[in-house]
């Protein structure tokens, strides 16, 4: 029998505006991160006892995990009656993932001992392939699956959407080439199930996240997200970023919750920040559209001079909402020092800032920068935001 190999890629993200305000109804805009995470599924030879060989290098897993009892319990439950591989609405979420989370304290000795990212990825990737290959109605032996990235795990930058952009999309291709459908690249309904899927597994790692990050993983270029609404894929104009990881964790759940107390303590405030926040995104939706279309220098000069007014600014309303920290403050006053507008990117509380850099700023300047962030400790990646979404790689 013909074994079937699949490579896929997804990229990170950042948030250009609309963090925190996106889960009060705003308008949100992120953009994809040149920085990316790759899987690969190989299948093996059969053996008697099914194994599925898991890789996650970056958050230090290497397990070799039994099949059958992922067979027996996620490909012929209630579920698969309810649910077919390309419609990952119709699944019930919760008690999938107990069953999810009952195969491994079966399969995986010292499950609940894990860290919880770890524990998470294996709950992300059974989740996925139990309710996309276990629906399909295919078989499969022997495999293993490896996944890399070139992404910072919990700073801000998408590595979960990532990562399950790229699960729930290889396991997506495998059952399409086992089906013998076309091996070409993803169509747009196909993009929009599997970032479906990866919205589920977000669920798993975040409760209930906006949707904006498995969005602009999955479609790449810049999004203007809306909760509940259809997104818009805009073209992105090329935007150069340094991308500084403050290496201050957090954690994206505890900083919603902080933001809802304080929305409820301080109801109209908040509104009214998240609102202005919401202008924010709107402006600079309408500025990157233009900017696509400018090659006046004149003009580009000042539609980035408008940007990093309206970086500047929406920074400083997150910061109202108690989502900045002393090492993000240290970055932007660098940031400053060198006539250059910095954000926090994400839930904040830690983890990136993003710092513009338009086309006409001296390169002895970005250097300095740079020098100046490297030796307080901080990482700084220059990258170009705005590149393509998941991929397949033959
Ligand atoms: N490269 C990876 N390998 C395995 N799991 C990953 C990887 N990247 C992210 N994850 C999963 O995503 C979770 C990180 O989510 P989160 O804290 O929101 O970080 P981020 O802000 O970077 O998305 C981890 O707990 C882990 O379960
Ligand atoms: C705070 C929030 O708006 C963005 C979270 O960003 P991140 O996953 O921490 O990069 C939450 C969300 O959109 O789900």
């Amino acid at each position: 029998m013909e074994r079937t190999d699949v490579k896929i890629s997804a990229p990170g993200k950042v948030i250009l505006h609309g963090e925190h305000s996106v889960l009060y109804g705003k308008t949100a805009l992120a953009v994809s991160l040149g920085l990316r995470s790759t899987v690969i599924i190989k299948e093996l030879a059969p053996t008697d006892n099914p194994k599925i060989h898991v890789h996650f290098p970056n958050v230090g897993l290497d397990d070799t995990l039994a099949l059958k009892p992922v067979i027996e319990q996620l490909f012929t439950t209630s579920i698969s009656r309810k649910c077919s591989w390309n419609e990952p609405t119709r699944i019930d979420h919760e008690s999938h993932l107990k069953k999810v989370d009952g195969v491994l304290h079966m399969i995986r000795p010292g499950f609940d001992d894990l860290q919880s990212n770890q524990k998470n990825s294996l709950r992300c990737l059974l989740y996925a392939f139990g309710g996309i290959f276990g629906n399909s109605g295919l078989n499969i032996s022997d495999f293993s699956i490896k996944l890399t990235s070139d992404l910072t795990v919990g700073a801000g930058t998408g590595s979960s959407a990532s990562f399950s952009v790229c699960i729930c999309a290889a396991i997506l291709q495998l059952v399409k080439l086992k089906n013998s459908e076309n091996d070409g690249d993803f169509s747009v309904e196909e993009k929009n199930i599997v970032s479906a899927w990866a919205y589920n597994c977000e669920k798993i790692t975040h409760g209930a996240p906006s949707g904006i990050d498995n969005t602009t993983c999955t479609h790449g270029s810049l999004v203007s997200f809306k909760k509940g609404e259809d997104p818009l894929l805009l073209a992105s104009p090329e935007l150069r970023v340094l991308l500084v990881d403050s290496r201050v964790g957090r954690e994206t759940s505890r900083l919603v919750a902080a933001v809802k107390d304080l929305h409820g303590r301080n109801v109209a405030a908040v509104d009214h920040v998240m609102e202005a926040m919401n202008h924010v995104a709107v402006t600079a939706a309408e500025l990157l559209k233009k900017l696509s279309n400018t090659k006046s220098e004149e003009d580009i000069e000042a539609i980035y001079k408008h940007l990093q007014e309206l970086w500047e600014m929406n920074h400083c309303l997150l910061a109202s909402l108690g989502v900045s920290h002393p090492a993000l403050e240290a970055i932007r006053l660098a940031a400053g020092d060198h006539g250059l507008a910095c954000k926090l990117t994400g839930a904040g509380g830690g983890g990136n800032a993003i710092v513009l850099i338009p086309p006409s700023t001296e390169e002895s300047t970005v250097n300095a920068l740079k020098t100046k962030l490297l030796n307080s400790g901080f990482r700084v990646t220059d990258t170009l935001v705005g590149g393509s979404g998941v991929e397949i790689h033959k």
